[in-house]
């Protein structure tokens, strides 16, 4: 019962009894089906993209002006591997990305003694509607289709509300606050540098000028979700995050050496293959309207195992432009017709919550497609 009393802790009303969960925790088959393990890894994967070597042709950017020939054959490469990436799966990972995997250890051990306090200390950081977004601690609860509940919990933040977060988390204890501080603080650092190299190739694979890189750059504060799935004895019948897409530019994710990230590609669940030193990046949904839905914002789950805790770090880059979100000019044509109608991040938001939170005063992503299919598909 080893898994299960790990799960009674972090779970809190969870008290699991003879290897079974909660029926709050079980999820309709269809919802769920078909299940596939978080090591069932099978031939195909998505790709792994290696961007070693890129940083010249990045800190050279604006003097080409949107001349590609000027490029080095390595970065045309990346380019090119990143856009069939884009195209085909939604999704893919980079290794040699410039964050060290030092800081990355030292953010993950910080998110396992973060979801290790007792429940009362989690709480006082209580999740909670700031402007644009979540922040704070909270179990992502009840699902908005199948009113059940995800076996994870979560702590949402940006770099405005680190320091006072620590003090609510540590009002005594200054060493303590500065080490919280001090790491989220390089993380965030270090994920805007890396989200800005993906932006840059982002932009060239689509063909726009990277000399108007300003233009598409993500917009800060980035958000930050810190994801903890406790282990569970009956990982088939429950989700750690039902099946979603994501709203926000892209999204840079970390998952640890336990796997459960699954992406579906061609009505298929594949897993993706944990690699501690790589990143998972998937497109959201405004990296699909800019793109003019030439880049697909796929949809995408965590499952949970019997053993392991497994913590993930997803990192939400938000879009550019938040007032008018619009394929550019320069994507459209006669025979490229704007899929989307224009729309502000504010209002695209208010659309998702509305339709989501099903006045449960619980958020769920689960139905994000069909906001941008139905909503403000042209
Ligand atoms: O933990 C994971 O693998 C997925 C996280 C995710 O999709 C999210 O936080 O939006
Ligand atoms: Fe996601």
């Amino acid at each position: 019962m080893a898994a299960a009393a790990a799960a009674s802790n972090v779970l809190q009303e969870v008290s699991v009894e003879e290897n079974c969960i909660p029926e709050c925790y079980v999820w309709p088959d269809e919802l769920v089906s078909p299940v596939v393990a978080h090591d069932a890894f099978g031939e195909e994967e998505i790709p792994v993209i290696d961007l070693g070597g890129i940083e010249e042709a990045l800190d050279h950017h604006h003097e080409r002006e949107g001349d590609r020939d000027q490029y080095s054959s390595q970065y045309l490469s990346v380019v090119s591997l990143l856009s069939a990436a884009c195209e085909n799966w939604g999704f893919f990972q980079v290794v040699n990305h410039g964050v060290s995997v030092e800081l990355l250890q030292r953010v993950q051990a910080m998110s396992e003694r973060f979801c290790a306090l007792p429940l009362l200390e989690k709480r006082k950081l209580e999740v909670h509607l700031a402007g644009d977004r979540l922040l704070g601690y909270g179990f992502i609860t009840k699902h908005a289709q199948a009113s059940k509940r995800l076996w994870s919990e979560g702590l949402y933040l940006d770099i405005s509300c680190v320091s006072s977060f620590a003090k609510t988390l540590s009002p005594h204890d200054p060493q303590k606050q500065h080490e919280f501080c001090e790491t989220l603080e390089e993380y965030f650092r270090a994920l805007q540098k890396l989200a800005r190299k993906i932006t840059h190739l982002l932009i060239n694979s689509l063909g726009l000028k990277p000399g108007n890189y300003d233009t598409y750059a993500p917009k800060d504060p980035a958000l930050l979700r810190m994801n903890h799935y406790p282990p569970c004895p009956e990982p088939s019948k429950t989700q750690g995050l039902g099946a979603h897409v994501d709203p926000n530019y892209f999204t840079i994710l970390h998952q640890g050496h336990v796997g459960g990230l699954q992406v579906l590609k061609d009505d298929v669940w594949v897993a993706v293959r944990p690699h501690p030193e790589a990143f998972a990046i998937n497109v959201g949904d405004m990296l699909q309207v800019i793109s003019n839905g030439r880049y697909k914002s796929a949809k995408h789950r965590a499952v949970v195992n019997k053993k392991q805790d497994r913590y993930s770090l997803a990192y939400f880059a938000q879009p550019p432009n938040w007032d008018l979100i619009v394929t550019p000019q320069e994507l459209l044509d006669s025979k490229h017709p704007p899929l989307y109608k224009p729309f502000s991040w504010k209002e695209y938001l208010e659309t998702v919550f509305s339709r989501n939170n099903n006045g449960t005063g619980s958020y769920s992503y689960e139905n994000l497609r069909s906001v941008l299919t139905l909503v403000y598909h042209m």
